[in-house]
């Protein structure tokens, strides 16, 4: 069988520990002997984003605006373990808040539904879906450690020199301060994508925030949202019989516990980070959440929701066996390659990504999985699988279908 071609490169953003050895275990196992891949590979594992002082982050969210279609592999974040451990030159910042940055947008994640794999929350009968504002807050931060009494305040000066200054806080003994911010375009874009999205897709937005608390940044969030709802999609969600729900954030989080899912849920950027992950884990397990960045200018950026799991990297360092679940690192370049399948018009490699996705889920439902789906299963007497296994075991199928 001659490989699928690629006539535009998709940005490969390979990353760190034990992702990146799933990375490289889908790419030999599940594509390259299926598709020609046509990739602009940038390494984002950590020890090269230390020898390019972290400029490696920076090139490839600008040859994601060069191409449109991203997929990253999950990246350490640096702290103080992480700077001894790798003999860091600095605590560089994470590269999804400096690639969102760049990018601007909001993150969609969905649950993988599969059968067997029941949601733990009883009423949860359809999947919900979190949009999370990709930009600001404190993932673009600055904030310090006060060491001595003193005044920490907020100052603003325009361009023609005008101050506005407010105080955080008089310190009598040491704390700590942070300031963050938002922009009002970034917010619109977020509350449009959300609302296009639920018309997309025919389902309602629900959106929480803290505006009782945050009168002016969360408030900025609430009113930003509902200006856009009326002005722009009350007649067209009246027309598709939908619904924009807001309420504050803690009740919001209530009402997901009780409702039947089948929305989405617009969460600002820190509530989006957490929520998913309850979300996904009640759903079954970390590693079944897809994970994609839309830019207002069109780009993609597919990723797994979850993170380098570093404890089964040890593991796998230790020499011992380790059974990590790939398919949300699988549906990440799944969701890539179909995006840039439909962007240039290439139908094989569409299909291409269907086959795989079907080959993934089809493996779990006849029962063989890794450890994480093995716990919850409701399919008797699971087969848990290794990491390399479940891959080759989804290889297999894969052929099946393939041929
Ligand atoms: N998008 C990104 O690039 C992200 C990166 N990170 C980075 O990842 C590193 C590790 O973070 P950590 O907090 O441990 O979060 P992880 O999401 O990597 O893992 C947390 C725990 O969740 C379970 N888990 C997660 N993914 C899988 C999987 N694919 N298969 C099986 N189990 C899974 C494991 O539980 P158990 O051990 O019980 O089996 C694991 O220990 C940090 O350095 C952080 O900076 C974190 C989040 C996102
Ligand atoms: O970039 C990070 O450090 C964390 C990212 C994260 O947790 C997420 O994308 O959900
Ligand atoms: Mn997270």
């Amino acid at each position: 069988m001659d490989k699928i071609k690629m006539t535009t490169p998709l940005v490969e953003m390979d990353g760190d520990e034990m992702t990146r050895i799933l990375w490289k275990m889908i790419k030999e196992e599940l594509l390259l002997p299926y598709v020609d891949l046509n990739t602009e590979y940038y390494d984002l594992g950590l020890a090269c984003r230390n020898e390019t002082d972290d400029q490696v982050t920076v090139d490839a969210a600008n040859a994601t605006k060069k191409y449109g279609v991203a997929v990253k592999c999950a990246t350490i974040t640096p702290n103080h373990a992480r700077m001894k451990e790798y003999d860091l030159k600095k605590m560089y910042k994470s590269p999804n808040g400096t690639i969102r940055a760049i990018l601007d947008g909001t993150v969609f994640r969905a649950p993988i539904v599969v059968k067997g794999i029941e949601p733990c929350v009883r009423n949860w009968k359809k999947p919900i879906t979190i949009a999370r504002h990709a930009y600001g807050d404190i993932y673009k931060n600055t904030e310090f450690y006060v060491e001595k009494p003193g005044k920490v305040e907020l100052v603003y000066t325009s361009e023609n020199g005008e101050e506005k200054r407010s105080l955080v806080q008089e310190f009598k003994s040491p704390g700590v301060a942070m300031g963050m911010h938002n922009m009002e375009a970034s917010i619109e874009s977020f509350a449009r994508s959300c609302f296009n999205y639920a018309l997309d897709t025919n389902q309602d937005v629900w959106f929480g925030a803290k505006d009782t608390i945050s009168k002016t940044y969360d408030g900025k969030f609430k009113e930003i949202f509902q200006k856009i709802f009326t002005e722009e999609f009350k007649a067209k969600f009246d027309a598709a019989g939908l619904t924009y729900f807001y309420s504050l954030i803690d009740d919001v989080v209530a009402r997901v516990m009780k409702a039947e899912g089948g929305f989405i849920w617009a969460c600002k950027n820190y509530d989006g980070d957490v929520m998913s992950d309850m979300v996904s884990s009640a759903f079954g397990s970390l590693a079944m959440m897809t994970s994609v960045l839309v830019s207002p200018d069109g780009y993609y950026e597919y990723e797994a929701a979850h993170g380098t799991v570093q404890r089964h990297y040890y593991r796998h360092l230790e020499g011992k066996e380790t059974s990590t679940n790939s398919v949300a690192t699988i549906f990440a370049w799944t969701g890539a390659l179909r995006k840039r399948g439909e962007l240039d018009g290439n139908k094989a490699l569409t299909e291409f990504a269907d086959k795989l996705e079907k080959a993934t889920l089809s493996t779990i439902e006849a029962g063989k999985m890794t450890k994480d789906l093995a716990m919850i299963t409701t399919i008797k007497h699971p087969k848990v699988l290794s990491s390399r296994d479940f891959i080759l075991a989804v290889r297999e199928s894969l052929d099946r279908i393939m041929k």
